[in-house]
């Protein structure tokens, strides 16, 4: 009899913090490490926040803005993705709350999706997935968001590779 199919699995999502994403990447936000003063003493910066990466001579850095229309929870997650040479970074511009689903990668080099973790991001945090990370792509929770999107591209396969699963697991929230 052939295998019964994988049972779709769910998984909760937890609050992003630094320290659970930093194997994936890093949270990008305000405050999260000593800040230098700036502008005649009107702001604060914080360098240095994310490791932007790109092992391709002749990418370049794409500065894209993604418009996301808001998608209904629990969430369905049925491919992973991942930028293979440069690392992804998605900075909210206008958002309510987003979802990242990531995965660390298999010996075989793809997404391991029993290992699948996923975060709710609230505005005023941005994230960096490091080069070859396997994730999901970006959604918004609750409304429309916009987002700005910093990678190295070249427009060839290599800048994306997807990857679709038979299985599914489904993503919910726990409020
Ligand atoms: N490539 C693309 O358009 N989007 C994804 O890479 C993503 O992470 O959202
Ligand atoms: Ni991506």
């Amino acid at each position: 009899m052939k295998d019964a199919p994988s049972p779709p699995r769910s998984l909760l999502a937890r609050p992003l913090t630094p320290e659970a994403f930093a194997p994936f990447g890093d949270v990008v936000s305000a405050g999260l490490k000593s800040g230098a003063a700036a502008n005649q003493g009107t702001a604060v910066r914080f360098d240095w926040s994310a490791k932007l990466e790109s092992d391709r001579a002749g990418a370049k850095p794409n500065l894209a803005v993604f418009r996301s229309v808001p998608q209904p929870l629990p969430f369905t997650v049925k491919l992973l993705e991942h930028h293979p040479r440069s690392s992804q970074a998605f900075l909210p511009m206008r958002c309510s709350r987003f979802l990242v689903c990531v995965a660390p990668t298999d010996a075989s080099g793809g997404p391991d999706l029993d290992g699948l973790v996923a975060f709710v991001c609230g505005p005023g945090q941005g994230v960096n997935y490091h080069r070859g990370v396997w994730h999901h792509p970006i959604i918004a929770l609750d409304a429309p968001a916009e987002f700005a999107m910093l990678a190295w591209e070249d427009g060839s396969a290599e800048d994306c590779v997807v990857r679709q699963f038979s299985t599914t697991v489904s993503v919910y929230l726990g409020d």
